[in-house]
């Protein structure tokens, strides 16, 4: 059921505004308090919020340790080796060629972060988290691509204070550079890991997307083409188009001609910053490619969109979204650093995009829940 698209930002009544302030100058240095805190982690009513907080703040402190449990785990390829089963310490040492105490350590804290588990007669096997891995292998991509972004991350303050030409990010992402064209040598890296996490995102985003009614679906910025095929193969009548810079739509074109594809896509290579729309489609979609750009971009391309789009022409707007419920750190801390670190973009709220779409002629939008709105949460909206 499509949802109507409300303001998430937190709104303040300025006649409540004294009041709270009050409230939050009191609270925090009452919170502030050493004294308070060692009386409410001892008190019963207070205990479990103490403790809560705590492990919080300390689990903030060690994230990036924990990241890195992850990564060693991954460079090791562990959950592999535990796929067909558990194994012992001292096998799993050897098979990873590591010193028995040390491939211990790593096993024990891997079980502490519930991605192994450890069976009473000291094997150690896939948990939950670890089994989730092996199932979705893009993930593991991302992990080994997190070391560009934590380089970038060394020093936040200066990526908060200055705006350097460079970063690892922004050489890995050309076109967050404003280059005037991307080289070959330069896409193959973010198409592969984009085409590679598409898959976990694709299934959820064309189970909410109405796509039956529509005779043309142009993907714009659509990468190697993998949401793309996954829609040719669920709307066997639709007629498809891809629009992406030259080069990656090259690397689509192959693909979909090796995925007996070729016939029933049309890939344009173009920028949708300085070159006119391709006519004739009667749905658009966006994936993962407005939260890539800062509003200067945007904002002309939903207006291209639209006046590329027939009047009741779609436009499907996937990514994920800053203030998703239950997944905030997500939107605006992981995306939030991930794109200023980029130099290109920054993620934004469902409300937001829907001013967006608004000020671009946009009717009916809506919100069209997805299985895992922290992944890829989608927005549609129509021409008149
Ligand atoms: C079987 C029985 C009886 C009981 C089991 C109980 C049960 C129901 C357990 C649930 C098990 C289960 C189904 C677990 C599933 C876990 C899943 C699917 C986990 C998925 C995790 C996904 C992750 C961690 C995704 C990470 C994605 C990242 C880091 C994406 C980064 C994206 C980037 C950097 C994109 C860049 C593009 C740009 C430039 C911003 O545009
Ligand atoms: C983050 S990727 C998303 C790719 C794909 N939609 C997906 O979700 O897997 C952004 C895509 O937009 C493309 N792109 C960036 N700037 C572009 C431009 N000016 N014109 C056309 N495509 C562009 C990139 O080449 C890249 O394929």
């Amino acid at each position: 059921m499509p949802v109507a698209i409300t303001e998430t930002e937190p709104r303040t009544a300025p006649r409540r505004r004294g009041w709270r302030e009050r409230w939050l100058a009191f609270r925090n240095g009452t919170v502030a308090s050493t004294a308070f805190q060692r009386w409410a982690a001892g008190f019963p009513l207070t205990r479990g919020i103490a403790r809560r907080n705590t492990r919080a703040l300390f689990d903030l402190c060690a994230g990036f340790v924990y990241a890195q449990v992850l990564f060693a785990c991954v460079r090791l390829d562990l959950f592999r080796l535990l796929e067909a089963g558990p194994l012992a310490p001292d096998v799993i040492a050897r098979r990873l060629d590591l010193p028995q105490e040390r491939a211990l350590t790593l096993l024990k804290a891997a079980a502490a972060l519930d991605l192994l588990t450890r069976l009473p007669d000291g094997r150690f096997g896939l948990a939950d988290l670890g089994a989730a891995m092996i199932g979705n292998p893009s993930i593991a991509a991302m992990v080994e691509h997190h070391t560009m972004l934590y380089a970038d991350l060394a020093d936040p303050v200066a990526l908060l204070r200055e705006r350097p030409e460079r970063t690892r990010l922004s050489s890995y992402w050309p076109y967050a550079e404003d280059r005037a064209a991307v080289a070959p040598e330069s896409v193959a890296a973010y198409s592969g890991l984009m085409a590679a996490s598409q898959a976990m995102i694709a299934g959820d985003v064309l189970d909410a997307l109405p796509l039956s009614d529509r005779s043309c679906l142009m993907d714009v910025g659509g990468g190697e083409g993998v949401f793309l095929a996954q829609a040719a193969r669920r709307h066997p009548h639709l007629s498809l188009r891809l629009l992406d810079l030259p080069p990656v739509a090259e690397r689509a074109r192959a693909r979909f001609e090796s995925a007996g594809l070729g016939g029933r896509v049309t890939c344009h290579g173009g920028s949708f910053r300085d070159d006119a729309l391709p006519q004739g489609a009667d749905a658009v979609s966006l994936v993962r490619v407005v939260h890539d750009h800062d509003d200067i971009v945007i904002e002309p391309l939903l207006s291209a969109v639209h006046a590329a789009l027939p009047p009741g022409g779609l436009l499907a707007i996937a990514e994920p979204m800053a203030g998703t419920p239950g997944a905030e750190p997500i939107g605006d801390a992981y995306f939030g650093f991930y794109l200023m670190a980029m130099g290109s973009g920054r993620p934004r709220t469902a409300a937001e995009l829907s001013a967006m779409l608004t000020r671009a002629g946009f009717v009916d939008i809506r919100e069209r829940p997805t299985r895992r709105p922290l992944l890829a949460r989608l927005i549609t909206a129509k021409r008149a």
